[in-house]
């Protein structure tokens, strides 16, 4: 068979460089109606670039694009969405006041008559049939910023849907998805399939990937290292082909004995405490308000009062937390790194103080300090001068986590703390956070993967209807995983059925 010939997208011999930097070298894959492409690789692979020309953000330097079998080449996102290819990314573009019929008819409402005005009703007629085609259960009134994030994410996709997408790509969709959403993503994907929709699926997740894909394409240093059909390669094959080298066995972990207090402060339900040499972990769904309490802890929401060794600390910003050791590494990767600013000053700034002298910063001071906690990390390139900006994703993650491994900080409060790096870098930061702990600093950390809350942590707290649980100690057979799984099917509050609407417009009308 010629998959050329059955496919909707062919890339032939890709080459992207930026500078020094060749982040494509000749790369050619195709996608075929119907499928569903795994791209895989590691940090910096390419595969964000190969995404951008596909979607005419960036231009190749050369090679060749054919879609439904005629030349493409799109100079902006606006002719790759024109030509019917949609990339659903992780930071979702949605209207939030608007409805969530409004946002899938965005653009494309039904008119009333001649007039230029927009058929309410007709609108959320379509756009609940369109939904509903794709076995999704939303109410169109409902304002989309109120639904949680999968329900977005599923009005997104029925957005590329009803634009008639041929060709959607997915960039790292579960990243923030509790399981039983990603099970519901999952049969909205099969859905499109069954429609003759390509679909390019870019994960980190591996299982998902075998779970998924009909076959998967492997980036490394922008060149395709390998493409394996399902059902004939197995996971340790494509972590060979990401790193280039065998997979690491995780380590055996050792529960830490209870150390002293560094920080303690009250949270809804108890009391939450970070222990000298102990790994906390904070379970709990999406929603379930884990975010704003580890934001909390490090003074970015309500004033509070920490307790620390040297006396009571009132929280009344993040200054005053980093001044008390505490260091935050947020879910939000974007919301954290200054891109514009170089990898240096990124880490650098939240000790900006320690370094400044008469007013200026003494660099070489700073890069004999930063390069080697680079090195540790393995952030690449390993340039120091390079805007943060340009990394790719997981690099800009080891220099959100390097930051706190510069200064005087004693207790981490982690968010998703290996959200979007790949499997070597995902064991590289869970063994800086042991070393962190294992040096004697304490760790609070919050994961919807539980592979990652059962490697590391000590003790493990329960956020539950927005309250916290007494904290469980590590079992010796280590925690019982189908029992944490049963919890978050139990107390989902992740429903794709939004709350009741308020009308929005005079009853009858809808
Ligand atoms: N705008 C840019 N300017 C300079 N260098 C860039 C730019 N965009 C990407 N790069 C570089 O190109 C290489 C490939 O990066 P890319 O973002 O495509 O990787 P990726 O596979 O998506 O990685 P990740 O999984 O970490 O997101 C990296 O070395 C990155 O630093």
């Amino acid at each position: 068979m010629d998959a050329d010939a059955d496919a909707i997208l062919t890339v032939r011999d890709l080459t992207k460089s930026f500078g020094e930097t060749r982040a494509l070298r000749g790369v050619g894959l195709n996608v075929a109606a119907g499928e569903v492409l795994g791209l895989v690789g590691g940090n910096g692979a390419g595969k964000s670039t190969l995404l951008k020309i596909v979607t005419g953000v960036y231009q190749a330097d050369r090679g060749t694009m054919v879609l439904a079998g005629q030349d493409y080449r799109p100079r902006s996102p606006f002719e790759a969405a024109e030509r019917h290819i949609a990339l659903i990314p992780q930071e979702l573009r949605v209207v939030p006041a608007m409805s969530v019929a409004d946002n899938v008819m965005l653009g494309h409402w039904p008119r009333r008559g001649a007039l230029p005005l927009v058929d309410a009703r007709a609108a959320r007629a379509e756009a609940r049939a369109r939904l509903a085609a794709l076995g999704l259960d939303i109410d169109p009134r409902a304002e989309i910023g109120s639904l949680p994030f999968a329900a977005r994410q599923s009005v997104v996709i029925a957005r590329a849907v009803a634009r008639d997408a041929r060709l959607l790509i997915l960039d790292e969709p579960t990243a923030a998805l509790g399981e039983a959403e990603v099970d519901r993503l999952f049969d909205l994907i099969a859905r499109l399939k069954a429609r003759g929709t390509a679909v390019i699926y870019v994960s980190h997740r591996l299982d998902e990937i075998e779970r998924l894909c009909d076959r998967v394409v492997a980036l490394r240093d922008g060149q395709v290292v390998a493409s394996l059909v399902r059902g004939g390669y197995r996971l340790h094959d494509l972590v060979v082909a990401i790193s280039g080298q065998p997979a690491v066995q995780a380590h055996a972990h050792t529960p830490a004995a209870p150390g002293p207090a560094l920080v303690a402060a009250d949270a809804p339900g108890g009391r939450l405490a970070l222990r000298a040499g102990r790994i906390g972990g904070l379970h709990g769904l999406l929603g379930s308000g884990i975010e704003d309490l580890l934001r909390g802890l490090f003074g970015a929401g309500a004033r509070r009062r920490l307790d620390t060794p040297a006396g009571a600390v009132d929280l009344t910003g993040p200054a005053r937390a980093i001044a008390a050791g505490l260091g935050y590494v947020p879910s939000e990767r974007r919301r954290a790194i200054v891109p514009a600013l170089s990898v240096r000053d990124n880490i650098v700034l939240p000790h900006l103080a320690r370094y400044a002298r008469a007013g200026t910063l003494d660099r070489r001071a700073l890069d004999a300090a930063v390069v080697p906690l680079m090195e540790r990390l393995d952030i690449r390139p390993r340039n120091p001068a390079l805007p943060a900006g340009t990394l790719s994703g997981g690099n800009q993650q080891k220099v959100l986590f390097a930051r706190w491994l510069l200064g005087t900080t004693h207790s981490l409060l982690l968010d998703e703390p290996t959200h979007g790096v790949d499997v070597g870098a995902k064991a590289l930061i869970k063994a800086q956070i042991r070393a962190f702990a294992a040096a004697g600093g304490g760790v609070l950390m919050h994961s919807v993967e539980l592979d990652d809350l059962t490697e590391l942590v000590d003790e493990l707290f329960l956020m539950i209807g927005g309250r916290l649980t007494a904290p469980q100690e590590r079992p010796a057979a280590g925690y019982d995983t189908i029992a944490l799984k049963e919890l978050a099917c139990h107390t989902d509050p992740m429903s794709l059925q939004p709350p009741p609407a308020a009308p929005l417009e005079a009853p009858g009308a809808g």
